[in-house]
């Protein structure tokens, strides 16, 4: 428990004779809510790629929970623990709520047992779906067509999807984008609901939502990880400032 949950060594990515990523280092804690920041094209979205295995690290190491999966596919990487959101691109439009969970639900329950198995477990599937239903608040739109739900209502039924698979971490890649304040206020507490007990990783704009859910945040400039620390710490940092938060945003 005290090793990380996840333990980034010295990762590095090209793109041709690019360096995108120049040697990053991160250790994610079991259980904590982590914020991956930084500008524009600094290359957080390389990273999650990189993690969620649809990258292959040019050099250096990814382990998750004990187990090296730099290269592995994303669906090896998934069934060790480690589930990613892709924002609303994952769920199917024309059937309900209540399905689209179910779909979920089953296809972890076929990656993880025997056929047999999961045949006989019917009845769990149902449960589970009504569970992950209440847990994202969406127990009153069980029988709603999925594509016609608000956006912010759509992201929640994400959300539920990626949790079919019981992850020990989870990666949103800015679950708050196109959302009124409203809608990323209600979002951001959801995801502190759902994700206690798990870890998780963020990237998001939203400076407000990025300092008042993380327990700490990595600042990530030009592929180079600057700083890593509490909301606090990041607040104070003066390369962090100069590098990024005083550029863009009064946090
Ligand atoms: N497949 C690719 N081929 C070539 N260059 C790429 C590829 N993917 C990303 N890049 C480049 O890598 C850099 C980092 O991109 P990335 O999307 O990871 O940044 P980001 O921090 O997520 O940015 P944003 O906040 O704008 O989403 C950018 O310069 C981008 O153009």
């Amino acid at each position: 428990m005290n090793d990380p949950l996840l333990a980034i060594h010295g990762l590095k990515k090209s793109f041709g004779p690019v360096e995108i990523m120049r040697g990053v280092d991160l250790a994610l804690r079991h259980n904590e809510r982590h914020a991956l920041i930084g500008p524009n094209g600094a290359g957080k979205s390389t990273l999650f790629h990189l993690v969620s295995g649809n990258l292959t690290p040019s050099a250096g190491q990814i382990v998750f929970d004990g187990r090296q999966i730099g290269g592995k596919s994303p669906q090896a990487i998934n069934r060790l623990g480690l589930a990613r959101s892709f924002q609303i691109t994952n769920i199917f439009p024309k059937l309900t709520v209540f399905e689209n969970i179910r779909l979920a639900v089953m296809r972890s329950r076929v990656a993880q047992y025997a056929f047999w198995k999961f045949i006989a477990s019917d009845g769990g599937i149902r449960l589970e779906t009504e569970r992950l239903l209440e847990l994202v608040r969406l127990a009153g739109r069980a029988t709603t067509i999925a594509g016609e739900m608000a956006y912010s209502e759509q992201r929640s039924l994400e959300i539920a999807m990626t949790l079919a698979s019981d992850p020990k971490l989870i990666l949103l890649d800015e679950p708050m984008a196109g959302m009124s304040q409203e809608e990323t206020h209600y979002t951001a507490e959801l995801i502190r609901d759902v994700t206690r007990g798990r870890a998780l990783m963020i990237v998001e704009h939203d400076m407000d939502v990025v300092f008042s859910l993380s327990d700490r945040i990595s600042v990530l400039v030009y592929g180079q990880m600057i700083a890593t620390g509490t909301p606090e710490d990041i607040r104070n940092d003066p390369n962090v400032r100069q590098a990024y938060l005083g550029e863009e945003t009064s946090a």
